[in-house]
């Protein structure tokens, strides 16, 4: 049985998520998260709506804990921090929040049924073995544009594809598109709720067939109402607004949304394979090999790259919300925390590209932001051309000739276009997971993430986080003022304690990854010999078992009246001449 994770808080703006201890329904021992509720990005300035000064770090211990130069922990101002979180309320995670909801569900069936759970994009396999070793190219993730796969509106239901390239050949789009073309809009009655597969602080989510197609999904599924009156919808909002802009083989592919007078529901890509933490936990020792966290982190890393590269900081990694697929690859969960911002490329080391006018618009992104929510400040020179892994360190001198094809590709500019220096004040994370200058109130911004992945990195090697304490009060006060130790066992290579220092460097401006974004991180030795452009096609260092779907299956047209299912699932009387579902939250 996994520990519990204890929340704190941040007053009335603050709430905190229960995470609840592992069982198959729901997430193992999930660590609490925090909100200020008011802090809700999106449309405010951060800023604007951050930690009230009466609840902030006192500015002197804010001004000496921002001073670079200063590593020590300052244990007199330590305290002054504890009084600080102690100031924070907890408003514990009220789960059972969500009432018993009766909404409409005819059964409707597609007629073919013969489409199978479709493989994930990028399954296919290149190698025997967990060998992605560098081929000098670059991944370049493409960015879509938000995409709009809601089912609240015809005109939109048919342009999903188009912004998922990575996805343009999966049976699961085709079965959806099929029953749009046959019923216009896709609603609740359209799957099978098979089974809860986890409850999260904002909804449930079931593991659901588009009925009678085979094809295979998570559905999110949040109350309306219970949204509204714990002041969710926001966050709701953003996460499917967030889900709605990706397409990438490491992030969830939202396939549709739709409302009910009750429900909002979301309809992912269902992860067969479990989370991290519970993988975790039936390894030897309660931790991964170093082989198979190179790979965990590497995959995480790409995924939190193009998150950034999207103006989106995720500030809520760790392993519970890091999902196994199908063929053992990962995918990013839970982006309800997520913050978004503006993000303008900026040119970090000039090359002869530019005198190039052929090679200008090579590689081009548009940073996909969603909405202005935080502050960026300047940057030196705004591009919309990146690449994420350039380096041009050799002088003009020291270049082959023109003629010298080996050399037709040459050194572009490096560009970062992560939010580096975005800044939010919201108090948000998981108490071994947070920042410290999360915990301090002193804004952060993208560099949060890269202290987490740092946490994240630390606990798939170790089994552990490295500041836990005795309990949320001391794990806050030992992120931010405890050094940074490692057990003699596991004994890890020295790259992986290398770059895990680096990252929980406590200070965000000397942290790696602040100045460069994921570039930075991704040339640390650690990473030597990873392809980065073909991890989606290496071996996992674990590929989950089938999963018998139907097992214990029910659908409104097979379950008997008021037959409770484990999944919380019960089927209530007929009204009118509809089947009524009732959610059994919690
Ligand atoms: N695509 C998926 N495939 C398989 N299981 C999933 C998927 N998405 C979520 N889950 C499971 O459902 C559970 C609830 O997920 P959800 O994202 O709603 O909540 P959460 O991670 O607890 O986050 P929050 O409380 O911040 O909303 C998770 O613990 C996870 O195990």
């Amino acid at each position: 049985m996994a520990s519990t994770r204890k929340p704190s808080g941040h007053g009335a703006e603050v709430e905190a998520q229960k995470r609840s201890s592992s069982n198959s329904s729901t997430k193992s021992a999930k660590a609490e998260t925090f909100e200020p509720m008011q802090l809700q990005r999106s449309v405010t300035n951060p800023r604007a709506v951050g930690i009230p000064e009466s609840k902030r770090l006192p500015e002197s211990f804010r001004k000496r804990s921002s001073d670079p130069a200063v590593c020590k922990p300052d244990f007199s101002s330590l305290s002054t921090v504890l009084e600080h979180v102690d100031s924070l309320t907890i408003d514990e995670k009220k789960t059972s929040g969500f009432g018993s909801v009766k909404t409409s569900s005819a059964s409707a069936k597609l007629s073919d049924g013969t489409s199978s759970l479709g493989k994930t994009s990028g399954s296919a396999k290149l190698s025997g073995r967990l060998d992605f070793m560098e081929s000098g190219k670059s991944s370049i993730c493409r960015g879509s544009t938000s995409s709009d796969v809601s089912d609240e509106s015809s005109c939109s239901s048919f342009s999903s594809t188009v912004n998922k390239p990575h996805k343009a050949n999966d049976l699961r789009w085709e079965a959806i598109q099929a029953v749009r073309v046959r019923d216009g809009l896709l609603g609740l009655s359209h799957f099978r709720l098979l089974k809860r597969l986890g409850c999260g602080d904002i909804g449930s989510v079931y593991l659901s067939e588009l009925s009678g197609t085979k094809c295979y999904f998570a559905m999110k599924v949040m109350d309306k109402t219970s949204l509204a009156s714990r002041k969710k919808l926001l966050r709701a909002q953003t996460e499917r607004e967030i889900l709605q802009s990706l397409d990438h083989p490491f992030l969830p592919t939202l396939y549709t949304h739709f409302e009910t007078e009750k429900f909002s529901c979301l309809v992912m890509e269902f992860c067969p394979g479990g989370d991290l933490h519970t993988l975790r936990q039936r390894q030897p020792g309660k931790h991964f090999s170093e082989q198979a966290v190179k790979f965990y982190i590497a995959e995480s890393l790409l995924a939190l790259e193009y998150l950034h590269m999207l103006g989106i900081v995720y500030r809520d990694l760790k392993p519970e919300n890091v999902l196994v697929r199908e063929d053992g690859h990962i995918m990013l969960s839970d982006f309800d925390l997520s913050l978004r911002c503006l993000v303008s490329p900026t040119l970090v080391k000039s090359a002869a590209i530019e005198s190039d006018p052929l090679r200008k618009n090579v590689y081009c992104v548009q940073p996909a932001c969603i909405e202005p929510s935080c502050i960026q400040p300047s940057c030196t020179v705004p591009t919309t051309c990146f690449s994420p892994r350039l380096f041009s360190s050799k002088s003009k001198k020291d270049r082959k000739p023109k003629n010298d094809t080996a050399n037709q590709v040459r050194p572009l500019p490096e560009l970062v276009a992560e939010p580096t220096d975005a800044r939010s004040m919201s108090f948000v994370g998981t108490h071994e997971y947070l920042a410290p200058e999360i915990i301090k109130g002193e804004g952060h911004g993208s560099a949060v993430d890269w202290w987490t992945f740092g946490i994240f990195l630390y606990e798939l090697l170790f089994g552990r986080t490295p500041f836990k304490g005795s309990g949320n009060r001391q794990t806050l006060f030992n992120v931010v003022g405890q050094p940074l130790r490692f057990p003699e066992t596991p004994v890890v290579s020295f790259a992986a304690r290398d770059l895990i220092r680096g990252l929980l460097m406590k200070e965000p401006q000397q942290r790696l990854g602040f100045k460069r974004g994921a570039t930075e991180v991704k040339q640390h030795p650690f990473f030597e010999g990873v392809n980065w452009a073909l991890i989606r096609c290496a071996t996992p260092p674990e590929i989950p078992k089938p999963v018998e779907l139907e097992k214990g299956a029910v659908s409104v047209a097979e379950a008997p009246s008021s037959q409770k299912t484990a999944a919380g699932l019960v089927l209530n009387a007929q009204k009118g001449s509809d089947n009524y579902l009732e959610f059994d939250f919690f």
